[in-house]
């Protein structure tokens, strides 16, 4: 574990994996956003630069985040972007607790294209479901044709936190899912002295602590 962060992500089960407290997370967006690649940084800290080999249909890993002492199991769907597959991922929205959903910081249809993809998500998933917005390929910054200040104004208008990530780097991959982790586990019980958590707050915070400390 990293003793600068409060909480640290591990790959895969341990001997006290707890199996009942599974938690389905699903990453949607656009073809060609990131989703694989940022699910493959989360899982196995690499990213595989090269073609573009587009995701058909759905497919799930499975990962465990300790959050406050607690393991928490996350299932996260990976669905195909792809217009044509859109009927098959609607199916899977509805036991979805949370939603990872991914824009192109380099790609302004991907970014437009962020409020039909929240109608969808109203449409078909729960009500109340876990929402986070993520403006992936940061480290493009010569090919950034939207501006941090745009995602944040799209997210507050929504209620959901927003980060800026990259695939490439691991910049702020496993602060997003930290984050829903501590969400869903606060939402799946929590005792009655504990200081409620919001997850906007935290993404926030934790943001702010990176920015403040890069230079150290
Ligand atoms: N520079 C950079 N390239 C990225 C990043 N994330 C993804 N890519 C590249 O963008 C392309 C598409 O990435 P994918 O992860 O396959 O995209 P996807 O959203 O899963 O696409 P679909 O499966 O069609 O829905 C690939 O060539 C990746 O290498 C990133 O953060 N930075």
């Amino acid at each position: 574990m990293d003793p600068q962060r409060p909480d640290s992500y591990q790959g895969g089960a341990g001997p006290d994996f707890n199996d009942h407290v599974l938690h389905k997370t699903i990453l949607v967006g656009d073809s060609g956003v990131g989703k694989t690649s940022l699910l493959v940084q989360f899982d196995q800290g690499k990213f595989i630069p090269g073609s573009f080999s587009a995701t058909v249909g759905i497919g799930f890993t499975n990962k465990v985040v300790t959050v406050d002492g607690v393991r928490v199991k996350l299932q996260i769907w990976d669905t195909a972007g792809q217009e044509r597959f859109r009927s098959v991922t609607h199916a899977y929205y509805r036991d979805a607790q949370a939603l990872l959903l991914l824009y192109d910081i380099t790609n302004k249809s991907s970014f437009d294209n962020i409020r039909a993809w929240l109608t969808e998500i109203h449409e078909y998933a729960q009500r109340d479901v876990v929402i986070m917005l993520l403006g992936n390929k940061a480290d493009m910054s010569g090919e950034r044709v939207i501006r941090s200040e745009d995602g944040e104004t799209l997210a507050r208008e929504y209620g959901v936190p927003f980060l800026e990530t990259s695939a490439k780097t691991g910049m702020n991959v496993e602060l997003a899912f930290l984050a829903i982790a501590k969400e869903l586990k606060y939402r799946a019980g929590h005792q009655a002295d504990e200081p409620s958590f919001q997850i906007r707050d935290y993404v926030e915070s934790q943001k702010k602590r990176s920015s403040c400390c890069s230079f150290m």
